[in-house]
């Protein structure tokens, strides 16, 4: 586990930022620390040109630590990674992006559950069975982000999901892991499935 991991969090963003993931000042990326806080990136940044000072340092219970200046706020939806890093002690990044096949994936189905097509790549979630039957949580973009992230804690308690990843409908996919290249990794993979997901309608499967 890193110390500072804000130059792991700086290239993980241009990378995403490139794909397309985190247009202007979309999504934000946090990494958890050996003591138990995150670094978590600023507010309304634009993800292609982060520095080391745009970032906070934050304790699970949301109490600044570390920011380099007063009007630097955390992100918005800060309340979305406290949640996942509560719930899965385990997790040590939390990686939110804004991809267009996240958005229409998430209207593929009307139920909180999106079924996902089973593809090899889904062990590159950590699904390693035979024809797996396994579906994707979405959540609804409330504006009060608060409630998302209730939400998210009382699903989860009762429904832990399956892959480590959640969307919010019509906004974005958030995934957690146990470092920041397998965070990298898990978002790769789920948005090859979601790119597999419109290819497929489009060709008509
Ligand atoms: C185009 S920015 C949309 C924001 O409302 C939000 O969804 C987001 O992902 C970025 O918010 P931020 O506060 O910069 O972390
Ligand atoms: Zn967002």
């Amino acid at each position: 586990m890193e110390t500072n991991p804000r130059q792991t969090i700086i290239a993980a963003a241009s990378h995403f930022y490139q794909l397309g993931w985190m247009m202007g000042t979309a999504g934000n990326l946090s990494v958890r620390i050996p003591d138990g806080s995150f670094w978590i990136t600023a507010s309304g940044r634009n993800k292609g040109e982060l520095t080391s000072t745009d970032f906070v340092r934050m304790k699970l219970d949301g109490t600044i630590i570390e920011q380099p200046h007063p009007d630097v706020r955390p992100s918005a939806e800060t309340s979305i990674h406290q949640t996942i890093y509560s719930l899965f002690p385990e997790a040590e990044a939390c990686y939110h992006v804004h991809s267009i096949e996240a958005n229409l994936v998430s209207r593929f189905t009307d139920s909180d559950n999106l079924p996902l097509p089973p593809l090899e790549m889904l062990k590159g979630l950590g699904v390693w069975e035979e024809n797996p039957q396994v579906t994707m949580p979405i959540f609804v973009n409330h504006l009060d982000l608060p409630r998302i992230a209730q939400d998210i804690c009382d699903r989860f308690e009762i429904t832990p999901p399956s892959v480590s990843a959640l969307l919010i409908r019509d906004h974005g996919i958030t995934v957690w892991a146990s470092s920041p290249r397998e965070a990298s990794n898990f978002l790769e993979i789920a948005e090859y499935i979601f790119r597999y997901m419109v290819a497929a309608r489009t060709v008509g499967f």
